[in-house]
């Protein structure tokens, strides 16, 4: 390369950045000088954000957290919160992107989307491939069972006593639960919707079907006529500890940025009330709240 040539690139690229502040001040600066050097460093994915005033929000179609509803919007407790969120770091726009719930943290780190907004549970596994923010909601676990619940199901010792079939979601919690709590592998299905879950029960494929209860309650609401109903809520007792079922946002691990600007506003939507407001269309009330004694820290280190 002639050192003339290098001159006039080294001339168009100063230009292009002088213009660039002309037009759109510092933060389309910040956007360029983070394109530039990858965008995915410390405060990268938060000012891109800013800077294109939309978040990639993934999602895994699973009502009332994160789904699209009858009108197309997209929509649930945790895009809602989500956006007031966002609104207040000054990111008025989401962009959302469905994936199956086990792919959700997959897609996340090959940068298909930025968070995920899928009322995703914090636990250590998956605490080691990603940053969640503070718990955003605590929710039980329960059945959905035909009307009458006939095998008597309430708990996974239960499933595992009676020699019953169960149907879990790929990727999320429950198969862990019945799992540890001694259900063998040929007693679970494993299904990738909330409506495959739903068919399973109505089709006599399985005898039960795990997941949270808000989730549940939701697929008996929208399902009018199914013959099915949903168990009493609970949180599993494994290895004598009962579990903590809270779900939150998550993040990428190099976006500590972001999580704690995201951290902070969630917080005060929390403490003001505006978290209640929010949540309450979606089947969440008050006790939906995460106590202070339950802490991301303290679920990335459970066993
Ligand atoms: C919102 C949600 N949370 C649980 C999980 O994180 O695995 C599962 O119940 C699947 N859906």
């Amino acid at each position: 390369m002639s050192g003339n040539s290098w001159t006039r690139r080294e001339f168009f690229r100063r230009s292009a950045i002088a213009g660039a502040v002309a037009l759109g001040g510092p933060a389309l600066l910040s956007a360029c000088t983070q394109t530039s050097t990858g965008g995915a460093g410390a405060g990268g994915t938060l000012e891109r954000a800013r800077s294109a005033g939309t978040m990639k929000v993934g999602i895994a179609n699973e009502a009332p957290y994160g789904f699209t509803d009858s009108t197309g919007k997209v929509t649930g407790e945790s895009v809602e919160v989500g956006r007031a969120v966002l609104k207040n770091l000054g990111i008025n726009d989401i962009q959302a992107t469905t994936v199956d719930f086990g792919s959700l943290i997959p897609a996340l780190n090959a940068n298909q989307f930025d968070m995920v907004t899928a009322g995703m549970f914090i636990n250590a596994q998956r605490c080691q491939n990603a940053a969640f923010s503070t718990p955003d909601y605590t929710a039980p676990t329960a059945f959905l069972v035909p009307t009458g619940n006939p095998d008597g199901v309430s708990t996974f010792e239960d499933i595992k006593n009676k020699n019953l079939r169960l149907a879990v979601l790929s990727g999320a919690v429950e198969q862990g639960y019945a799992q540890k709590s001694g259900v063998p592998d040929s007693q679970i299905q494993v299904f990738d919707s909330q409506n495959t879950l739903l068919q399973a029960v109505t089709a006599d494929r399985v005898d039960a079907a795990a997941l949270t209860n808000i989730s549940l309650n939701d697929v008996v609401a929208k399902n009018p006529g199914s013959n099915v109903e949903v168990t009493k809520g609970f949180f599993p007792t494994i290895d004598g500890k009962q579990t903590v079922s809270a779900g939150a946002f998550v993040f990428r691990k190099a976006d500590t940025d972001l999580v704690n600007a995201f951290n902070g506003e969630l917080t005060k939507l929390h403490q003001s009330g505006q978290w209640l407001q929010i949540v309450t269309p979606f089947g969440f009330t008050q006790d939906n709240l995460p106590g202070a004694d339950v802490t991301t820290e303290k679920l990335c280190a459970a066993a």
